[in-house]
């Protein structure tokens, strides 16, 4: 069995959608991932046990998506010294900008990979927690590189 490098998080199961393009990002690159609902409000403790145990589980880098008072990205960041990429996932009442903010506003000393809101930041995040394995992974480096290349292409085609 494949090891999971990247733990894909997030606050609610209604998140997926958003951050199934995560998911998907990495699958195409062959990123080996597990995801799974954890929330810093909802389930503290699952919250401590899971950020503390991140490491030594494995997991080389975590993606974090939570929508409205998205604390999970930073909380966790706090308890691990693995990078962590934040999704602000896009919220009914105010279209996610209120997950941006909760989630960029880290104070110094804590650091939070923050991506654009919904589901090209969370297609992002993907793409960062591929680009961070892959400065020590070369088989890893040469697949995004054919990634980039193949996306080039498409938009050339599509410009034409
Ligand atoms: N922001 C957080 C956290 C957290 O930060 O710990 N836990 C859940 N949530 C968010 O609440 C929103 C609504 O959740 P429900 O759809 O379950 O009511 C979700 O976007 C989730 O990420």
């Amino acid at each position: 069995m494949t090891m999971a490098l990247v733990e894909i998080v997030m606050g609610s199961r209604s998140d997926w959608p958003t951050m199934q393009k995560a998911a998907e990002i990495l699958d195409e690159l062959q990123v080996p991932y597990e995801a799974k609902v954890v929330s810093a409000h909802r389930t503290p403790d699952r919250l401590v046990s899971f950020a503390k145990g991140a490491a030594d589980a494995g997991r080389k880098v975590i993606i974090a998506g939570a929508g409205g008072a998205a604390h999970l990205p930073g909380m966790i960041a706090s308890m691990t010294h693995l990078p962590v990429v934040a999704v602000p996932v896009k919220s009914k009442a105010l279209n996610g900008l209120d997950s941006l903010l909760s989630i960029v506003q880290m104070p110094k000393g804590v650091a939070v990979a923050t991506q654009a809101i919904g589901e090209a930041g969370a297609a992002n995040a993907g793409l960062m927690a591929a680009q961070i394995l892959a400065t020590s992974d070369d088989e890893l480096a040469k697949r995004l590189i054919a990634w980039r290349t193949r996306q080039t292409e498409q938009v050339a085609v599509e410009v034409e």
